[in-house]
């Protein structure tokens, strides 16, 4: 394997820059696998080819992990007395619309089946939130979902849509017993169109396989993120998932032209339009993108996939402020222009706790208090790279970075990326992990992660060191191309006071700087309490109305942010 380009003062003179390295053809491969189906697992990244290789290494305190959420978690939310408790004729009823089989419905009403046949639906992966569900029930057609859900609407029973179950805010777990409705059999391509690039796909297909499939046709599903290989698309949508090109390819909101969804009395709204253009009236399916459950289930989705870009690089930087990083960043967009795919940050802790977590060599010899990975992603091989170097003799000359690699294989650039789709994986590592997903101005951006490590540094509850203190360290990363920032902050065990002293100071800092309370990963149950730091009185009265009109009974998803 090539030696990583280490990009340094000493180097750029010397390197002329057709020299700088081979372009590549972008990867398909690269993801981590959550595994949600693997119950008896704790979740397992199979991460990369450079983490692969390394055994992580166990942190101090790994059995509090395995503390959850539960609905003792919260005193104020109570089991809504409307909905009834799954009895043996609903069992019965729900067999006779999807069989008896296993792989259909997963009864623990009238039979003995275990609890811990159901943790990895109960619990997400992080097994964060757990609810106590005793029936799962798989349907694969829409016509199926449909009936379940008229049945359910009939019956006050209450249903939680579930995906891939790779969530960070406990939105595709029940609760109390909501039964779980899960797509993951729903997953059949039902079209794709080379000439318009449009797919057209049922929920349950797994992210990867979307992006493999319309790449066999040299298209690129405008979605990528690191649970690709266990995520499913109709939940992608259903939380308006953003990811890490979002820079490039726009959201969901703008990509997505059609949905098939069922609503709860049953009823089918179909909708798998493949047109860009149609203006007529309100666009309805918008409510279901970012909707996260609420109103209906998502069965199929249809999407404008680009064309692939055969010509990718990927390059790593060290830099000593978060004012040269914003500088880097304005010089990548004036630069690199429209092959600018992602341009993404990282802190001096989230990667030492990725390296500590996977064991895996970090790119650059010398430590620096920020990185940047930026990638590019165009159809010009020559045309890139002349652009790529540009900037990058730029940027060095300037001192704006101090020190850099770029991948010169495919390998390299997978391990290059893993640095940055490691961290969140990373996070739980010494036990458990406080996320919070924020939207945030940028010359403002890092100064969140700052001022949350000067008050836990002034409030005694952090410490490297010391295992009797909650906090073990407070890490940032994120979006820096969408002015998203992932707040981490890793502990020891979930803790009373690191969540009294985090919430709600969390999201008045950020509602004081006109951000969002949620950038990309939505509200479910986790921020449940505060969608007024980000939406107005008015709009929340809308949206619970608009609740009501879709979901009169409100079986769908309850207990969760609306
Ligand atoms: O775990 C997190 O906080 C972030 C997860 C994901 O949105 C990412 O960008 O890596
Ligand atoms: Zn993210």
């Amino acid at each position: 394997m090539p030696a990583l380009h280490r990009l340094t003062p000493a180097l750029r003179r010397l390197r002329a820059p057709t020299t700088l390295r081979p372009l590549f053809h972008p990867s398909t491969t690269r993801s981590f696998h959550i595994s949600p189906r693997a119950s008896e697992e704790k979740a397992s990244p199979t991460t990369t080819a450079s983490s692969a290789d390394h055994a992580p290494q166990e942190g101090p305190d790994r059995a509090q992990s395995k503390i959850k959420y539960t609905a003792d978690s919260y005193p104020d939310l109570k089991r809504d007395s409307r909905f009834k408790k799954v009895t043996k004729e609903d069992v019965e009823h729900f067999r006779s619309i999807l069989g008896s089989s296993e792989a259909a419905i997963l009864d623990g009403v009238t039979n003995e089946t275990g609890e811990e046949d159901f943790e990895s639906y109960n619990s997400d992966w992080m097994r964060k939130y757990r609810g106590q569900c005793k029936l799962v029930l798989k349907p694969e057609t829409t016509e199926q979902v449909s009936k379940v859900l008229k049945y359910c609407n009939e019956q006050m029973l209450a249903v939680v849509p579930q995906g891939g179950n790779s969530g960070l805010v406990g939105g595709s777990v029940p609760v109390f017993d909501e039964i779980i409705i899960n797509l993951s059999r729903m997953n059949q391509v039902r079209s794709f169109d080379d000439v318009s690039g449009v797919l057209v796909a049922e929920s349950g297909v797994i992210l990867q396989q979307a992006d493999e499939h319309v790449g066999k046709q040299s298209h690129i599903f405008p979605l990528d993120l690191g649970a690709k290989g266990t995520c499913q698309i109709g939940a992608n949508v259903a939380t308006n998932a953003g990811g890490l090109r979002l820079l490039r390819y726009g959201s969901m909101h703008g990509n997505i032209l059609g949905l098939e969804c069922v609503l709860p009395d049953g009823t089918i709204m179909d909708d798998l339009s493949k047109l860009r253009k149609n203006n007529t009236g309100y666009d309805l399916k918008q409510l279901f993108i970012g909707g996260e459950g609420t109103i209906g289930i998502i069965t199929a989705i249809s999407i404008l996939c680009p064309q692939r870009s055969n010509a990718v690089n990927v390059a790593y930087f060290g830099l000593e402020s978060y004012e040269k990083v914003m500088e880097a960043f304005k010089e990548a967009k004036k630069q690199l222009g429209e092959i600018l795919s992602a341009f993404e940050l990282m802190d001096a802790a989230s990667q030492s706790l990725y390296h500590k977590a996977s064991g895996a060599k970090l790119p650059l010899e010398e430590a620096h208090p920020f990185y940047c990975l930026i990638e590019t992603s165009g159809s010009n091989t020559e045309h890139d790279s002349e652009k790529l170097n540009a900037f990058l003799e730029h940027v060095m000359s300037e001192e704006i970075v101090s020190d850099g690699v770029v991948a010169e294989s495919e390998t390299q650039l997978q391990s290059l990326w893993a640095c940055r789709e490691g961290i969140s994986e990373a996070g739980q590592h010494w036990g458990g992990v406080y996320k919070y997903d924020l939207s945030i101005p940028l010359p403002e951006l890092y100064t969140l992660v700052e001022d949350a490590r000067a008050m836990f540094e002034g409030n005694g509850l952090m410490s490297a060191e010391d295992e009797s203190f909650p906090v073990v360290d407070v890490v940032g990363y994120g979006h820096m191309g969408d002015s998203n920032l992932h707040l981490n902050v890793a502990v020891r065990r979930y803790d009373k006071a690191v969540e009294k002293a985090l919430e709600p100071w969390v999201y008045e800092w950020v509602a004081k700087r006109s951000g969002s309370i949620s950038a990309e990963h939505g509200l479910g149950i986790a921020k449940k309490a505060y969608i007024g730091y980000s939406r107005s009185e008015t709009m929340i009265k809308l949206m619970k109305q608009v609740k009501g009109l879709f979901d009169p009974n409100g079986i769908m998803n309850p207990y969760k942010y609306i």
